[in-house]
Protein backbone atom coordinates (compact mmCIF):
# COMPACT_ATOMS: atom_id res chain seq x y z
CA UNK A 1 0.00 0.00 0.00
CA UNK A 2 0.77 3.52 -0.49
CA UNK A 3 1.08 5.90 2.30
CA UNK A 4 1.15 9.49 1.26
CA UNK A 5 2.74 11.46 4.04
CA UNK A 6 2.23 15.38 4.54
CA UNK A 7 4.71 16.98 6.92
CA UNK A 8 6.91 19.99 7.97
CA UNK A 9 9.77 21.51 5.73
CA UNK A 10 11.22 22.17 9.29
CA UNK A 11 11.00 20.41 12.61
CA UNK A 12 9.04 22.48 14.47
CA UNK A 13 10.10 23.28 18.48
CA UNK A 14 8.38 19.48 19.84
CA UNK A 15 11.20 16.84 19.91
CA UNK A 16 7.74 14.88 20.02
CA UNK A 17 7.21 15.60 16.06
CA UNK A 18 10.85 14.54 14.79
CA UNK A 19 10.49 11.66 16.62
CA UNK A 20 6.77 10.91 15.25
CA UNK A 21 7.82 11.44 11.51
CA UNK A 22 11.04 8.92 12.27
CA UNK A 23 8.79 6.08 14.16
CA UNK A 24 5.57 6.54 11.30
CA UNK A 25 9.18 6.22 8.62
CA UNK A 26 10.26 3.13 10.10
CA UNK A 27 6.75 1.34 10.52
CA UNK A 28 6.00 2.05 6.47
CA UNK A 29 9.49 0.02 5.66
CA UNK A 30 9.24 -2.67 8.14
CA UNK A 31 5.92 -3.07 7.29
CA UNK A 32 6.36 -3.31 3.60
CA UNK A 33 4.21 -0.20 2.62
CA UNK A 34 5.61 1.95 0.15
CA UNK A 35 5.61 6.13 1.39
CA UNK A 36 4.93 8.67 -0.76
CA UNK A 37 6.08 11.95 0.32
CA UNK A 38 6.94 15.48 -1.04
CA UNK A 39 10.92 14.17 -1.79
CA UNK A 40 12.77 16.78 0.05
CA UNK A 41 15.21 16.30 2.86
CA UNK A 42 14.82 18.85 4.84
CA UNK A 43 13.29 19.27 8.22
CA UNK A 44 10.23 16.23 9.28
CA UNK A 45 10.21 15.31 5.72
CA UNK A 46 13.30 14.02 5.58
CA UNK A 47 13.59 11.89 8.31
CA UNK A 48 10.55 10.44 7.45
CA UNK A 49 11.69 9.32 4.22
CA UNK A 50 15.79 8.03 6.02
CA UNK A 51 13.79 6.33 8.43
CA UNK A 52 11.58 4.81 5.62
CA UNK A 53 14.48 3.67 3.56
CA UNK A 54 16.86 2.55 6.37
CA UNK A 55 14.33 0.31 7.58
CA UNK A 56 14.42 -1.51 4.19
CA UNK A 57 11.51 0.37 2.38
CA UNK A 58 10.50 1.60 -0.44
CA UNK A 59 10.15 6.03 -1.14
CA UNK A 60 8.66 7.73 -3.73
CA UNK A 61 9.38 11.25 -3.87
CA UNK A 62 7.30 13.99 -5.41
CA UNK A 63 9.30 17.37 -6.02
CA UNK A 64 8.65 20.79 -8.25
CA UNK A 65 11.67 20.47 -10.52
CA UNK A 66 12.57 24.40 -8.81
CA UNK A 67 13.06 22.65 -5.32
CA UNK A 68 15.62 20.08 -7.03
CA UNK A 69 17.62 23.10 -8.65
CA UNK A 70 17.58 24.55 -5.31
CA UNK A 71 19.06 21.22 -4.02
CA UNK A 72 16.74 20.57 -1.44
CA UNK A 73 15.49 17.15 -2.79
CA UNK A 74 16.29 13.73 -0.98
CA UNK A 75 18.22 12.35 -3.97
CA UNK A 76 18.87 8.48 -2.59
CA UNK A 77 15.02 7.63 -2.75
CA UNK A 78 13.51 4.80 -5.01
CA UNK A 79 11.81 7.17 -7.26
CA UNK A 80 11.82 10.96 -7.60
CA UNK A 81 9.16 12.40 -9.52
CA UNK A 82 10.27 15.61 -11.35
CA UNK A 83 7.20 17.60 -11.23
CA UNK A 84 6.79 21.34 -12.83
CA UNK A 85 4.66 22.76 -10.13
CA UNK A 86 3.13 22.49 -6.45
CA UNK A 87 -0.38 21.70 -7.62
CA UNK A 88 1.08 18.95 -10.00
CA UNK A 89 2.97 17.51 -6.95
CA UNK A 90 -0.15 17.36 -5.16
CA UNK A 91 -2.25 15.46 -7.91
CA UNK A 92 0.55 12.89 -8.58
CA UNK A 93 0.58 12.15 -4.66
CA UNK A 94 -3.04 12.06 -4.49
CA UNK A 95 -3.02 9.84 -7.48
CA UNK A 96 -0.49 7.47 -6.23
CA UNK A 97 -1.76 6.83 -2.47
CA UNK A 98 -3.96 4.50 -1.33
CA UNK A 99 -4.06 6.33 2.41
CA UNK A 100 -3.13 9.51 3.55
CA UNK A 101 -1.46 10.91 6.81
CA UNK A 102 -0.73 14.29 7.85
CA UNK A 103 2.03 14.76 10.56
CA UNK A 104 2.01 18.23 12.68
CA UNK A 105 3.30 21.02 10.03
CA UNK A 106 2.93 23.97 8.55
CA UNK A 107 0.53 26.05 5.81
CA UNK A 108 2.04 23.55 3.01
CA UNK A 109 1.35 20.69 4.98
CA UNK A 110 -2.27 22.12 5.72
CA UNK A 111 -2.75 22.65 2.13
CA UNK A 112 -2.14 19.37 1.38
CA UNK A 113 -4.22 17.59 3.55
CA UNK A 114 -6.98 20.03 3.44
CA UNK A 115 -7.26 18.79 -0.52
CA UNK A 116 -7.29 15.49 0.58
CA UNK A 117 -10.57 16.10 2.96
CA UNK A 118 -12.45 17.37 0.43
CA UNK A 119 -12.09 14.81 -1.37
CA UNK A 120 -13.47 12.65 1.36
CA UNK A 121 -15.88 15.15 1.77
CA UNK A 122 -16.76 14.71 -1.67
CA UNK A 123 -16.70 10.83 -1.73
CA UNK A 124 -14.49 11.04 -4.16
CA UNK A 125 -11.15 8.81 -5.03
CA UNK A 126 -9.69 8.75 -1.06
CA UNK A 127 -12.53 7.98 0.91
CA UNK A 128 -11.90 7.14 4.54
CA UNK A 129 -8.54 7.41 4.47
CA UNK A 130 -7.44 10.46 5.66
CA UNK A 131 -5.66 10.62 8.86
CA UNK A 132 -3.89 13.77 10.81
CA UNK A 133 -1.74 12.43 13.20
CA UNK A 134 -1.89 14.73 16.58
CA UNK A 135 1.04 14.48 18.33
CA UNK A 136 0.79 16.32 21.51
CA UNK A 137 -2.14 17.88 20.65
CA UNK A 138 -0.86 19.86 18.02
CA UNK A 139 -4.19 19.90 15.98
CA UNK A 140 -6.57 20.27 18.74
CA UNK A 141 -7.31 23.91 17.53
CA UNK A 142 -8.27 22.55 14.00
CA UNK A 143 -10.45 19.67 15.51
CA UNK A 144 -11.96 22.77 17.04
CA UNK A 145 -12.63 24.84 13.95
CA UNK A 146 -14.31 21.34 12.47
CA UNK A 147 -16.34 21.37 15.35
CA UNK A 148 -17.60 24.69 14.57
CA UNK A 149 -18.45 23.87 11.17
CA UNK A 150 -20.57 20.97 12.66
CA UNK A 151 -22.13 23.32 14.79
CA UNK A 152 -22.80 25.97 12.31
CA UNK A 153 -23.68 23.32 9.84
CA UNK A 154 -21.30 23.41 7.30
CA UNK A 155 -20.00 19.90 7.83
CA UNK A 156 -22.49 17.21 9.22
CA UNK A 157 -20.84 14.85 12.65
CA UNK A 158 -20.74 11.98 9.45
CA UNK A 159 -18.66 13.62 7.42
CA UNK A 160 -16.40 14.94 10.59
CA UNK A 161 -16.24 11.55 11.72
CA UNK A 162 -14.23 10.16 8.47
CA UNK A 163 -11.15 12.31 9.17
CA UNK A 164 -9.19 9.93 11.30
CA UNK A 165 -7.27 12.00 14.66
CA UNK A 166 -5.06 9.45 15.81
CA UNK A 167 -2.73 10.36 18.95
CA UNK A 168 0.04 8.47 18.67
CA UNK A 169 1.81 6.10 15.93
CA UNK A 170 1.17 3.01 17.57
CA UNK A 171 -2.60 4.05 16.72
CA UNK A 172 -2.19 5.64 13.56
CA UNK A 173 -0.48 2.10 12.20
CA UNK A 174 -2.72 0.07 13.74
CA UNK A 175 -5.69 1.87 11.89
CA UNK A 176 -3.02 1.66 8.52
CA UNK A 177 -2.51 -1.78 9.03
CA UNK A 178 -6.41 -2.75 8.36
CA UNK A 179 -6.39 -1.30 5.30
CA UNK A 180 -6.22 -2.39 1.56
CA UNK A 181 -4.25 -0.62 -1.59
CA UNK A 182 -7.51 0.97 -3.57
CA UNK A 183 -8.12 -0.79 -6.51
CA UNK A 184 -5.95 0.98 -9.58
C1 LIG B 1 14.24 25.60 0.19
C2 LIG B 1 14.13 25.06 1.57
C3 LIG B 1 13.20 24.20 1.98
C4 LIG B 1 12.31 23.52 1.02
N1 LIG B 1 10.95 23.53 1.43
C5 LIG B 1 10.14 22.60 0.95
N2 LIG B 1 10.62 21.56 0.23
C6 LIG B 1 9.76 20.69 -0.25
N3 LIG B 1 8.45 20.67 -0.04
C7 LIG B 1 7.96 21.66 0.68
C8 LIG B 1 8.77 22.66 1.19
N4 LIG B 1 8.01 23.55 1.85
C9 LIG B 1 6.76 23.07 1.75
N5 LIG B 1 6.71 21.93 1.07
C10 LIG B 1 5.50 21.10 0.83
O1 LIG B 1 4.55 21.43 1.84
C11 LIG B 1 4.67 20.50 2.93
C12 LIG B 1 5.47 21.09 4.03
O2 LIG B 1 5.16 22.44 4.18
P1 LIG B 1 5.19 23.10 5.63
O3 LIG B 1 4.69 24.48 5.39
O4 LIG B 1 6.58 23.04 6.11
O5 LIG B 1 4.23 22.27 6.44
C13 LIG B 1 5.43 19.28 2.46
O6 LIG B 1 4.61 18.11 2.59
C14 LIG B 1 5.77 19.60 1.01
O7 LIG B 1 5.04 18.86 0.10
C15 LIG B 1 15.14 25.50 2.55
O8 LIG B 1 14.58 26.48 3.40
Amino acid sequence: MNVVVYCGSNYGTDPAFAEAATALGTWIGASGNRLVYGGSSVGCMGLVARACLAAGGEVYGVEPHFFIEQGVAQMDLTRLYDVQTMSERKAKMIELGDAFVALPGGVGTMEEITEVMVRVHLELDVRDRCFLLNVDGFYDPFVQLLDSMVEKRFLSEAELAKFRFPRTVAELTAELAGLEALPL
